[in-house]
């Protein structure tokens, strides 16, 4: 029986880039899922395939030419590895919207603000003109724009950076979406601005019940705001666990490596901050076995041989490490 309390469901999803070096799995059998209502951390360093899974829940890569996907994703029951591309517009956006680091980016600079909002408005529902502003005044309030009447009519380069995630936030709630995919939402802002996007992302999140999923790079946040945690290494799922317990008691090696690298407003922070040795390998040179084992303190020869499985423990945990029964998290 499907279970009603997921929304988002991800099943051994494989995207494959064809590079010219050849096809490279940077999302490699990954599982995971978004309960209703809920904020889902989604965390690992840099190159783990956090950003990938993201786009490919919306399937923003190329299919034709650059990227494949295998495995499942059901959004609220439908399979969305199964739609036509003209099925997938109407999901982006609508159902599932996503917010990227860097609003710039994504605003066109030649149009208004207003006439962005009322557009993704316009694009999903029936609405009139002067409504579907009336609407971009309404979302540009909800998200905190100080003076909405006025800023509806200005220019993307007229805001300030913590302004323009204001305006890519009001877009991506334009047709009230079940899912908000953040992908460091607040990474390019000033530190006050950071803590504003995120308690405006967690009201929302709280007000209008929509679920998050949010990728950072920073446990601290994800301690604050996340419900579940995913931590990724290499293309695949690593450790997930409800947050309290991923932080009282982490399993993976690898999780237990990002936390320590955490900086402790309450602890000697004259000390060096002891971050994960080493460097995620390139996925043209995936190691064999577990994937974590080259930079392991852990590891043994079978870590070396063998990939071990994601596995569930009774705490609700699943963990992809042959010696999570005997790691304490709290004393690496
Ligand atoms: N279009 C592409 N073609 C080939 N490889 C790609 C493509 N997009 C991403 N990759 C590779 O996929 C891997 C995962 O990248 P991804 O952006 O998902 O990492 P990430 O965990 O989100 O990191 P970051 O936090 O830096 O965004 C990286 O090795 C990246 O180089």
């Amino acid at each position: 029986m499907p279970n009603e309390q997921i929304l988002l469901d991800i099943q051994a999803l494989r995207t494959r880039f064809y590079t010219e070096a050849g096809p490279v799995a940077a999302v490699d059998g990954v599982s995971f899922h978004v309960n209703k209502g809920e904020i889902l951390g989604v965390v690992g360093e840099s190159g783990c395939g956090k950003s990938v899974t993201a786009q490919s829940v919306l399937r923003l890569f190329d299919e034709r030419r650059t990227a494949s996907y295998e495995g499942r994703i059901s959004y609220d029951g439908r399979d969305l590895l199964g739609l036509s591309e003209r099925q997938m517009r109407d999901i982006r956006g609508n159902d599932i919207s996503m917010i990227f680091q860097d609003p710039l980016s994504s605003l066109n600079p030649v149009y208004t603000i207003g006439d962005q909002i009322a557009e993704t408005i316009r694009l999903h529902r029936r609405t009139g003109k002067k409504e579907a502003y009336r609407k971009a005044v309404d979302l540009l309030r909800l998200t905190g724009i100080p003076a909405p009447e006025r800023r509806v009519g200005e220019y993307p380069h007229q805001l300030s950076g913590g302004m323009r995630q204001r305006v890519m936030i009001a877009i991506a709630l334009a047709c009230e979406p079940g899912l908000l995919i953040a992908d460091e939402p607040t990474t390019a802002l000033d530190v006050t601005i950071q803590a504003q996007i995120m308690e405006l992302i967690v009201s929302l999140n709280r007000k209008l019940g929509m679920s998050v999923m949010l990728i950072t790079h920073d446990l601290g946040l994800v301690a604050e705001v996340c419900d579940r945690v995913v931590v990724m290494y290499l293309g695949q799922v690593v450790e997930t666990a409800d947050a309290r317990t991923l932080f009282a008691k982490p399993r993976h090696p690898y999780t237990i490596g990002l936390m320590q690298a955490i900086p402790r407003l309450d602890g000697d922070r004259s000390k060096p901050l002891k971050a994960v040795e080493g460097s995620v390998p390139s996925l043209h040179d995936v190691p064999g076995g577990c994937r974590f084992a080259p930079r392991c303190a852990y590891a043994d020869d079978k870590c070396r041989n063998d990939m071990p499985e994601l596995t569930g423990l009774k705490d609700g945990t699943a963990v992809r490490c042959w010696h999570a029964d005997h790691i304490d998290g709290m004393e690496a």
